[in-house]
């Protein structure tokens, strides 16, 4: 970092958490919980409101607006956590040698400790012409939420959702209850693909076009166009077209590892690397949430993410701690039909089905016929305290 395109404005602050996600918030919680009076700065690209972002695919059947899905406001937030929250600015570069980072506005901030807890973007596999952008959506923070309800506007509108993971499944269900007409478009065959094995995927695809909503499965897009301002047409690669309102990319998130790695951390696909202890490779920097690979596991949910803001706090307050996962399953939110699943880590030798209609339990088994990974539907979702009791840990 040039020293004359910068000037310092802060002293050394102790630490300086980048992100105000559930990861970064969750960590100053954890230390203040402890005790632990240091001086805490959070910075974040965002509005740094504090919200819960799993509640985001549930609030357009609630008829929710932004800000009642906000919690505290970032000057709230700050108060209760006795930090600075620099908001609405993106922190450009890291520079480890000097223990400082700079923003967009030119200021620099020194730290003790830095915590990266960026989070994860959007994917978005394809670029999109410029008549239709604007009215193309990806909803991965409050900000985005704000935007789409905004565009969604007060009547039903057309949503065309691509892709068919958790995201664009959960949108699909919270969009359909909330009165819109929704169509998915995935070039998997089935919904859930990463989660569930076919015969699950398909339980929910029937209880997705029961109630109305249109799939494309099996289906890739040539081309997303506008000849006027009402229609937005999808054309598939079997000549079928799609016509939307709206465009919602679920195409999938990859961790922001772009600032960690300018820095010459060490990075992998699968984000920051880190310990057990959440350490970079770099002495005083930490990693955790969607950006951090803990140990090789990037779980990219929030009960990995809690444990991580836990265990790196003690470590932060004078007690190392390591960071375990347990057998934690998802909770996926369709209740079109209930979905619970922990996936495999290894590819199973056999996946034992059974069950029928929207109630089927799929038990993953290695080739010693033990256990490994698990999905449920519908009424069999109550197995899941049972069969999460049985599993390995995620990272034991
Ligand atoms: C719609 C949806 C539903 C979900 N539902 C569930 C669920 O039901 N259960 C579950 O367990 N998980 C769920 N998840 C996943 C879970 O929400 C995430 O794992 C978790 O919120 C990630 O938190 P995070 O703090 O790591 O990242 P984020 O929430 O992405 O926060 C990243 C922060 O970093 C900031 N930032 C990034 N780069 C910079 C920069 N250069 N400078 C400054 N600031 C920066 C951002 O502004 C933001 O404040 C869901 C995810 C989505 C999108």
């Amino acid at each position: 970092m040039p020293a004359t395109q910068t000037q310092k404005t802060s002293s050394h602050a102790a630490l300086v958490i980048i992100g105000t996600g559930m990861a970064g918030v969750g960590l100053a919680r954890a230390l203040r919980r402890l005790g632990d009076q240091r001086s805490i700065t959070l910075v974040s690209a965002d509005s740094g409101d504090d919200y819960s972002k799993p509640l985001l695919s549930t609030g357009f059947a609630k008829g929710l607006a932004p800000e009642q899905l906000t919690q505290r406001s970032a000057a709230e937030l700050g108060e209760e956590l006795t930090a600075q929250m620099v908001i609405h600015t993106q922190v450009d570069a890291l520079d480890v040698d000097n223990q400082t980072i700079l923003l967009e506005d030119g200021r620099v901030l020194g730290y003790d400790t830095l915590v990266l807890a960026t989070g994860a973007a959007p994917r978005l596999p394809f670029s999109l012409e410029p008549s239709v952008a604007p009215r193309c959506f990806a909803i991965n923070d409050l900000d985005d939420y704000r935007h789409f309800h905004s565009a969604l506007g007060h009547g039903p509108a057309r949503v065309a959702i691509i892709g068919a993971g958790l995201v664009g499944c959960e949108f699909a269900n919270d969009l359909h209850a909330g009165g819109h007409h929704v169509s998915v478009i995935a070039p998997e065959g089935s919904l859930l693909p990463r989660l569930l094995p076919p015969p699950l995927g398909n339980a929910l695809s029937d209880a997705f076009s029961e109630a109305g909503i249109n799939l494309h499965l099996g289906r890739s897009i040539d081309s997303i166009t506008s000849e006027s301002d009402e229609d937005i047409v999808l054309r598939l690669d079997n000549g079928d077209t799609v016509s939307a309102d709206l465009v919602l990319m679920a195409t999938g998130l990859a961790p922001r590892t772009a600032l960690a790695e300018a820095a010459g951390l060490s990075v992998s696909p699968s984000g920051i690397v880190v310990d057990r202890q959440l350490r970079t490779s770099h002495t005083h920097i930490y990693a955790l949430g969607d950006v951090a690979c803990v140990d090789g596991v990037n779980a990219m949910y929030v009960q990995p993410l809690q444990a991580s803001a836990k265990a790196l706090a003690a470590t932060l307050s004078g007690t190392p701690t390591p960071v375990s996962f347990g057998a934690w399953p998802v909770v996926v939110k369709t209740p079109l039909l209930p979905v619970v699943a922990y996936p495999p880590t290894t590819t199973p030798e056999r996946w034992r089905i059974e069950g029928e209609g929207g109630d089927i339990s799929a038990l993953a088994e290695n080739k010693d016929g033990r256990l490994i990974g698990f999905a449920l539907t519908g009424g069999c979702v109550r197995r899941k305290v049972e069969l999460s009791r049985a599993a390995p840990a995620l990272l034991g």
